[in-house]
Parts: C-alpha cells; structure tokens; sequence
C-alpha cells in the first residue's frame, strides 16, 4: 500500500507553516505538486502535533484527488507518532525521514512496517564512510548536504567550531558513487544549482525557501522542474 517500492525522489520539497510567509500550506503543496514535484516530507519544529496530522491528513487528500498516489510520496520528517496518528485517520503517508539524532530507522521500520519509505540524512562526508560500514537495508533513500548555507535550517553543516561546512559538488559525485541507495541532495539548493547537481548523477534534489518564500510558488516549482528536466536530460 505504501510506496517502498515505487518512489521518485527526483523533485523533493519539505515544507512547514513556518516557511511559507504566513501563506497557506496546503495551496503550496497543491501547486508544487501539479508542477511536476514527486517527494512531499512535512517538516515542522513548532506546529502542534494536531496541526502535523491535519496537515498530514490534507496532503494526502491533495495527492489522491490529484490521482497521483503512485507518483506522490508523502513523509514526515522526525514524528514516528505522527506518521501513525495520521495513519490510523486514514491517510496515505508514505514513511518518515529521520537524522543521526532521531528515532533509529531499525525502530521505524519495526513500527511502520516492511512497505514504508524511510530516509536517512546526514553530512556529505559523514554518509560517504556510512555507506562503507554499515547496512543500508532498512534505509530507502540518504539525504545529504549541504550545498550552501541554509535560512531554513540554519544549524545545517555546522561543525564543533560554530562554522556552516558545504560540500562540493564533488564530493556529492563521491557519495552517489559510493551509495547503493538513492541520494537527495539538499540545503540552500536554489534554480541555478541545478545543472551542476543534475551532473553529480544524485538522483535529485530537495529544498524548502526557493519555493515556500518564492512571490509565486507555483511558478517557482515550474521553473524548477523543468530546469531538473532539462539538467538531467543533457
Ligand atoms: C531529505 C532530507 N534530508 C535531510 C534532512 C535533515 O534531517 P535532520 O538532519 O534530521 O534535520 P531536521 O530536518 O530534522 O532538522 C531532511 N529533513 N530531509
Ligand atoms: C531540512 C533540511 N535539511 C538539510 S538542509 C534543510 C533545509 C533546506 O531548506 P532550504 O532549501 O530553504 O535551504
Ligand atoms: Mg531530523
């Protein structure tokens, strides 16, 4: 039922209600997904648990009026409980998306069964040793980064002395090499990166503001999309 097995990580958008201006999330969502955007993950670090499952909920009635259930996935970033909660009122959420410090996949594959989609993150040097040493098995996708500096996520790629660490588009080649899994690559990811990213051969891109703060996000996900499209076409 879930979408283990038939998930397009290509066009990856998270978003939250602190990232869209005071707009409406659900139009948001609505519109990146008529644009051609294949990846949804509900990220939010102040939204009530209610509001994370009524968000849950909503989304996932937009993904199949939409008819796209198989090309859609949905997931929550951290909140195992809310991924269940939205469940059981009937919601098609695909998995979750969890860092080095959340719930470990092995507890979130044991609760969300063998048809989930669970996604791992972590820094771009730090998974290329991961896919070395450890068993991915229980991991569907790696989301790495990141590529610049990110507002939304201002702690990304901070290291022990308080600095913000990028990777190259290099190293991110080097990851996807190394990598049996697919690999998203994400943070301060904006339309002119694209190309670039498109050429590592990472199987596709995640971002939040170039499209939750854009003046017209439906355009901003058009513009994107096809500039995804047109990169990895070449
Ligand atoms: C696709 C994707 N990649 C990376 C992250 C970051 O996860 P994490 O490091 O756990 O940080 P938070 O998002 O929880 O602040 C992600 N959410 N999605
Ligand atoms: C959730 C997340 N994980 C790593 S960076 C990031 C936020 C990406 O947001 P933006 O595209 O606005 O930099
Ligand atoms: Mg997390």
């Amino acid at each position: 039922m879930y979408n283990r097995n038939n998930f397009d990580v290509s066009k990856y958008f998270i978003v939250g209600p602190e990232n869209t201006l005071d707009r409406n999330v659900e139009k948001i969502i609505e519109a990146v997904i008529e644009e051609g955007f294949t990846f949804i993950q509900i990220r939010s670090k102040v939204a009530s648990a209610r509001e994370l499952i009524d968000l849950c909920v909503k989304t996932s009635d937009i993904i199949k009026k939409l008819n796209k259930e198989d090309q859609v996935s949905l997931v929550v970033n951290d909140r195992l409980d809310i991924v269940l909660a939205a469940r059981e009122l009937g919601a098609k959420v695909d998995g979750i998306h969890v860092g080095q410090t959340d719930i470990p996949v092995e507890v979130c594959r044991k609760y969300l069964g063998e048809d989930s989609v669970i996604g791992l993150s972590a820094r771009t040097e730090d998974l290329i040793d991961y896919v070395k040493a450890k068993d991915t098995t229980d991991i569907d996708y790696f989301g790495a980064g990141p590529l610049r500096p990110s507002t939304s996520k201002p702690d990304c790629g901070l290291n022990d002395n308080g600095e913000i660490i990028t990777r190259s588009f290099e190293e991110i080649k080097i990851l996807k090499e190394s990598s049996d899994i697919p690999v998203v690559l994400g943070g301060g990811v904006k339309i002119f990166d694209l190309k670039d990213l498109a050429d590592t051969g990472v199987d596709g891109f995640f971002l939040i503001s170039a499209i939750s703060q854009a003046d017209d996000p439906r355009l901003a996900a058009r513009n994107i999309c096809k500039e995804w499209e047109k990169s990895i076409r070449k």
